[in-house]
Formats: structure tokens, C-alpha cells, sequence
């Protein structure tokens, strides 16, 4: 039997996952959740995993609780989440949210697992790294994020120097519809309203802003190592098309499903095999229309900045996320208005553009995390200098 690990597992993604385990057909070593006790302890007896760790320390006593009688091992903290997806396993889930997935998704290449990445963040923050830390513990990184992962399937078999173009597509999010001079008043709840995917709070509001496109474009550029010119963002508000590429022969292959992370998800814990899935199957003869228009220059200032930051190079990834996570969370603490996210992070930026370091491309894990450090910080004194 394969042995796997979640990583978020009490997550949107770590729950798609657990629910693809349940057949018992893996052996599951870790699951790690972050707050949430009661969940990750119910799926610890149901899959009966080895180990289970939350990541809030002082948790620990209700976790021990909680699993009382169960025979599955209780840890607590972030250097124990570190250590669980260290543990032997052939198959490890990322799927903790922000930059807190980069040092556990690191570990888990470094014992040589698989590792499925949800953690877009991973990406973006250490890119280079994070792939040359996997080839040099003979790891493979299979994307999960559902674009990145049809982008993979439309590839698979083929000759990637006749790749000439990615066409990323994009739900255009909540506000989609809204009018621009209306951005400005959105608020949590409108955020959250997703018109195609059940998701995290997180990645959803960064659906609105396109934060999550953003992210999207610089995963793209890092795993499938083309330039930013060759990636195209189309609002595709159906969500059915989950990303395309073009050959030099003209040629496009799409990845087509219902919005359902289990598609990506199965596809990577299968992989190289495609097993059955459980998911919705298409009908074309009632899909209706399936659109597509560009996005709105002006409307999206995340997609801006995402090719600022990929021309910066060096450790700008990792200072565009630190800065979006902390403009995110003022953003949910309605603290600050939905299109300051984008101003504080375009701030950010532009004050640690001058640092030494910014420009350089990070040696090791200790850096990235150093100027993520530097990154929350600055972000948290720009949105304090604007009274916010
Ligand atoms: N949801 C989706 O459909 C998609 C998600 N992704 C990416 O996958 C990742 C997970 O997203 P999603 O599942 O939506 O997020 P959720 O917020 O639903 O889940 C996040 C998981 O991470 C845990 N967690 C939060 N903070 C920490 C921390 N500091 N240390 C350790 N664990 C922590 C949470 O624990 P707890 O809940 O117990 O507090 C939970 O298990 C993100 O990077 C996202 O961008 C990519 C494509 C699609
Ligand atoms: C399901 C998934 O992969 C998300 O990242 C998705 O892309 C969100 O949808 P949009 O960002 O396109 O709204
Ligand atoms: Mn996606």
C-alpha cells in the first residue's frame, strides 16, 4: 500500500483529499490541520493515520483529548508539522494555506515523497528552490492548483519545446460583474461569493481580486519554466475550461471537468495512472456556452503587479505573497477596503525594492523566510501610515 500524508488536512483541499482516501486503499501516516481540533481528529480515526498534528501549539492537550483511545499518535506546533511531513511516506499533500505551506512542502521533498502542491505560495515565495530542492532529493512535484494541473494534462506525452503559449483561465471571481466604480464598497460577503467553486475564505476573496490569478501566473512561470509573455489570463466564467496550452503548430488542448477539486486532486494521487473518480461528469449536449473575454486592463491591478514582481525577479515572489497575506487579512478584519489590498501590496513592494536582498535569488529556506518576515512587517507600517 502507498503510503500518503495530508498537509492542511482539515482544509477545503485537505477535505476533497480525505474524502479520496476513504476507500482505505493508502496507508496514511500524517494529517496536519492548523486550529481545528475536532475535524482533524475524526479524520485521524477514519483514515487511522499514524500521526496527527495541529499546528497551534497550545492546542496540543485537546488534541490529545480528542484522540484518546484511538492509537493515533497527537503532536503540536509548527516544527511538529515540519517533522510529520518529514515522516517516510511515497505521497504528501500540500495543502496548508499562505507561506506556512513552504517549509513542510520542503521537508516532504526531502525525504523524496511525492509531493502534490496545492500551495500555489510555495511557488511564488521559493520557486527556484523549491524545485532544485526537489531534484536534488530525486522528489517530483506534481501541481494540484486546478489550472497548473490541466496545463500538466494537456502536456503529458508531448514535446515541450513546441510549447509556444499558456492560456490560464479565470472564474473572473464574486465581483466579476460589478461595476468598477462600485470595487471600492465590496465587502467580505461579497467577496465570498464565488460563483462556481467552494473553496477556502482565503483563496476565494483572492479570486475577487484576482490576487489569486496573480499567483497563478507566477506558479505557472516557475513550474513550467516559460516566459511571462507566454501566459495569457481569459476570464472564462464558467469555470469549465481549467486552462489550456497552444503549440507551435497552432494546436490547443484544453483540460475540461466540472469545478471539482477531486479532478486535480485523484489525477496527481493516481498519477501516472488515471484511476475512475467520483466527480460530476460533462454533458455537452446541455453545457450551454462556454465564454471567454480578456480581463478589463485596470480592473485587476494583482495581474500588474504579477509581472512587476516576475521582471523583479530575485526575492520578489516572496515579498508580493508576505504582503498580499497581510493585506488579505486586514481585508477580512474589515479593516481596510477591498481595492486597498492591492495599494498596500503595490506599496510593499516598492519599499523593498530598494533592499539588498530583494533582487537577489534566496540560497536557502532561512532567507526567503527572512524577507517574508521583512515583507509582513512593512506592510503592517504602510497600512498603519495610511490610519488603516
Ligand atoms: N480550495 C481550493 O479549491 C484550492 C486551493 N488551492 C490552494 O491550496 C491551499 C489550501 O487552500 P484551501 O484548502 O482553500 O484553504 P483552507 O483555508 O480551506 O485550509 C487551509 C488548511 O491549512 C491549515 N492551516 C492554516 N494555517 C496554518 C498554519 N499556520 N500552519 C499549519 N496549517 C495551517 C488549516 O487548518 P485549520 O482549518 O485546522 O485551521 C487548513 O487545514 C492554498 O494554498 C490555496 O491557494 C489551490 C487551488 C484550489
Ligand atoms: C479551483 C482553483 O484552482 C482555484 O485556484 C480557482 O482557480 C479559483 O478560481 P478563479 O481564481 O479562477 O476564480
Ligand atoms: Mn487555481
Amino acid at each position: 500500500m502507498r503510503r500518503v500524508s495530508v498537509l492542511g488536512a482539515t482544509g477545503s483541499i485537505g477535505e476533497s483529499t480525505f474524502d479520496l482516501l476513504r476507500d482505505g486503499t493508502h496507508q496514511v501516516v500524517a494529517l496536519t490541520g492548523g486550529r481545528n481540533v475536532a475535524r482533524l481528529a475524526e479524520q485521524a480515526r477514519a483514515l487511522r493515520a499514524e500521526v496527527a498534528v495541529i499546528a497551534e501549539e497550545a492546542l496540543l492537550p485537546d488534541l490529545r483529548a480528542a484522540l484518546e483511545g484511538s492509537g493515533v499518535e497527537a503532536a503540536a506546533g509548527p516544527q511538529a508539522v515540519i517533522e510529520a511531513a518529514s515522516r517516510p511516506a511515497d505521497w504528501v499533500m500540500s495543502a496548508i494555506v499562505g507561506a506556512a505551506g513552504l517549509a513542510p512542502g520542503m521537508a516532504a521533498l526531502g525525504q523524496g515523497a511525492t509531493l502534490a502542491l496545492a500551495n500555489k505560495e510555495s511557488l511564488v515565495t521559493a520557486g527556484p528552490l523549491i524545485l532544485s530542492h526537489a531534484k536534488a532529493h530525486g522528489a517530483r512535484i506534481l501541481p494540484v492548483d486546478s489550472e497548473h494541473s490541466a496545463i500538466f494534462q494537456a502536456l503529458a506525452g508531448e514535446d515541450t519545446r513546441a510549447l509556444t503559449r499558456i492560456i490560464l483561465t479565470a472564474s473572473g471571481g464574486a465581483l466579476r460583474d460589478w461595476p468598477l466604480e462600485r470595487l471600492a464598497s465590496a465587502k467580505l460577503k461579497d467577496a465570498l461569493a464565488h460563483p462556481n467553486w467552494s473553496m477556502g475564505q482565503r483563496i476565494t476573496i483572492d479570486s475577487a481580486s484576482m490576487f489569486n490569478k496573480a499567483l497563478e501566473v507566477i506558479e505557472a512561470k516557475e513550474f513550467f519554466a516559460v516566459r511571462p509573455d507566454q501566459i495569457e489570463v481569459v476570464i472564462h466564467p464558467q469555470s469549465i475550461v481549467h486552462s489550456a496550452v497552444e503549440f507551435h503548430d497552432g494546436a490547443i488542448m484544453a483540460h475540461m471537468g466540472a469545478p471539482d477539486m477531486r479532478h486535480a486532486i485523484g489525477y496527481a494521487l493516481n498519477w501516472p495512472e488515471r484511476g475512475p473518480l467520483p466527480v460530476a461528469r460533462l454533458d455537452f449536449a446541455t453545457l450551454g456556452q462556454l465564454t471567454f473575454r480578456a480581463p478589463e486592463p485596470g480592473r485587476y491591478p494583482a495581474l500588474r503587479l504579477a509581472h512587476e514582481v516576475m521582471a523583479a525577479g530575485g526575492m520578489a515572489g516572496a515579498v508580493f505573497n508576505a504582503a498580499k497575506e497581510i493585506a488579505l487579512d486586514l481585508f477580512i478584519a474589515e479593516r481596510i477596503g477591498f481595492l486597498q489590498m492591492a495599494e498596500i501590496v503595490e506599496a510593499t513592494l516598492s519599499r523593498l525594492s530598494g533592499t539588498s536582498d530583494f533582487h537577489e535569488a534566496p540560497q536557502g529556506l532561512e532567507q526567503v523566510l527572512a524577507m517574508d518576515h521583512l515583507a509582513r512587517k512593512a506592510a503592517h507600517q504602510i497600512a498603519a501610515q495610511r490610519g488603516l
